[in-house]
Formats: structure tokens, C-alpha cells, sequence
């Protein structure tokens, strides 16, 4: 079995002290090559569709955001929508791309800083993850779920969106492979499945390595 790392996410983040400038090379470096340049399909079709309870309003939070594509769905969608990323050239590059982006009547920012220390003040209706946890050393999964429990409302209205993705990777990341036991042991004290879907061949990203891929939206547990 190959254990190559994908040149999509750099190698040191397996370094958890090196782990943030791991990340700023990336992007100062201009390789970016997890960026498809727009939300994965099965994120619009979900919201399109309005299952799975996910408020149309209030605010929306996508950790790891990178360009910023989903911060601009959701606030397409009706919700001040807040992107974070770690990479100080990341989030210059999001700003700018959502400053060019045609006039939409929601707020979409994306701002500089750590998930795992990130408190902006409030709580969050909605919060998205797509291609996040993977990204993460798997030692990092604990405080992951800690932050999404901290960062959203304690409110059953409450939805947290994940894209489970790889489910069937390399087992050496990153991408870290995830599965759905993963997701669920992490998940379920917080929060309870409402809604999942598998994503079939043709909806997902283009270039995504080998992997299942599952839609899943969390309700918060009250
Ligand atoms: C694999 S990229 C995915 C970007 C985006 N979700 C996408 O699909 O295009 C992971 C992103 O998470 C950011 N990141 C990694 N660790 C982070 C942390 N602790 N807090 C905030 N952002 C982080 C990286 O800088 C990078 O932009």
C-alpha cells in the first residue's frame, strides 16, 4: 500500500509546533492545490434543497476556510457568514476574492486566527467543515470537537455541516483519513445526526484523491 503524503496538504502538520507555518508556506508559496475555486456541489445542493434544518439566518462559520467559497455561499444564503484561517496570506487572498465577488446582502469575512483558540464574542447558527479535520494530525480531533461544541449555539436550532472526507483514504496523512465511526465517536456527545447523505462519483470535487465521501448535518444536542 502506498503511504505518500498528498501534495495537496503540506507534510509538516504532522508537526504540531511547526504546524501553523506549515500552512502560511503553503499559501505563500502559492500552492494551493486543494482549491477547486467554488463549494462543493453537494453543500449547494443541501442548501438548495432546505433539509436538514439548516437556519437560513443568524450567522455561519467556516473553520479552515481557505479562498473563501463557502463564507460565500452562506452568506448568499441569508447568514453573516464568518470564514478562519491560520495562513496570514490565505486570509489577505479571501478578503479580496469576497471583495470581488458580485454584492450580496449578508456579511462575508474571513478572519486571521487559530480554531482552537478562536473566540469572536459570539455563537455560531451554523459551522461547516470541508477538508478541515482531514487537514488536522489526528491528535488535534479531540480539541476539534471541543471548539465546534464552543463555538456554536448551545440551541437544538443549532447545525454543524460536515463533508466526511476521506473515508477510505491512505491511512498516512495528510489527508488524515477519517470514517464515519471517527466522526460519530468525536461528535456525539454534542451533537446528533439529522441528516446524511453519501456523495456519489459524479458530484464530488474534481482531483479529490481516492475516498468515500459523506455529507452529514449535526444537530446540537440540547
Ligand atoms: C486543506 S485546506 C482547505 C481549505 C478550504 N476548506 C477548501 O476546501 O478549499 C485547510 C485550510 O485550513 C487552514 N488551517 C489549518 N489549521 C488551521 C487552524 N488551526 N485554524 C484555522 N485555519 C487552519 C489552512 O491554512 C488551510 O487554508
Amino acid at each position: 500500500m502506498s503511504h505518500a503524503i498528498n501534495p495537496a496538504f503540506p507534510s509538516t502538520v504532522n508537526d504540531v509546533d511547526k504546524y501553523g507555518d506549515a500552512w502560511e508556506d503553503k499559501w505563500a508559496n502559492n500552492t494551493t492545490p486543494w482549491d477547486q475555486a467554488h463549494s462543493h456541489p453537494a453543500l449547494i445542493k443541501l442548501l438548495d434543497s432546505g433539509e436538514g434544518g439548516v437556519p437560513a439566518k443568524g450567522r455561519a462559520f467556516v473553520p479552515g476556510c481557505g479562498l473563501g467559497y463557502d463564507v460565500d455561499t452562506f452568506a448568499r444564503r441569508g447568514l453573516d457568514s464568518t470564514g478562519l484561517d491560520i495562513a496570514a496570506t490565505g486570509v489577505a487572498a479571501a478578503n479580496k476574492w469576497l471583495a470581488e465577488q458580485p454584492p450580496r446582502a449578508n456579511a462575508a469575512t474571513v478572519e486571521l486566527g487559530d480554531f482552537f483558540t478562536y473566540d469572536p464574542g459570539h455563537k455560531f447558527d451554523v459551522i461547516y467543515d470541508y477538508t478541515f479535520l482531514c487537514a488536522l494530525p489526528p491528535a488535534m480531533r479531540t480539541k476539534w470537537a471541543e471548539s465546534m461544541a464552543r463555538l456554536a449555539k448551545a440551541d437544538p436550532s443549532a447545525r454543524l455541516i460536515t463533508q466526511q472526507y476521506p473515508l477510505n483514504g491512505d491511512p498516512v496523512g495528510p489527508p488524515f483519513p477519517l470514517s464515519v465511526e471517527i466522526y460519530d465517536d468525536l461528535l456525539g456527545k454534542d451533537w446528533e445526526v439529522v441528516w446524511e447523505r453519501d456523495i456519489p462519483q459524479e458530484e464530488r470535487r474534481v482531483n479529490s484523491p481516492p475516498g468515500d465521501e459523506r455529507l452529514v448535518v449535526w444537530a446540537r444536542k440540547a
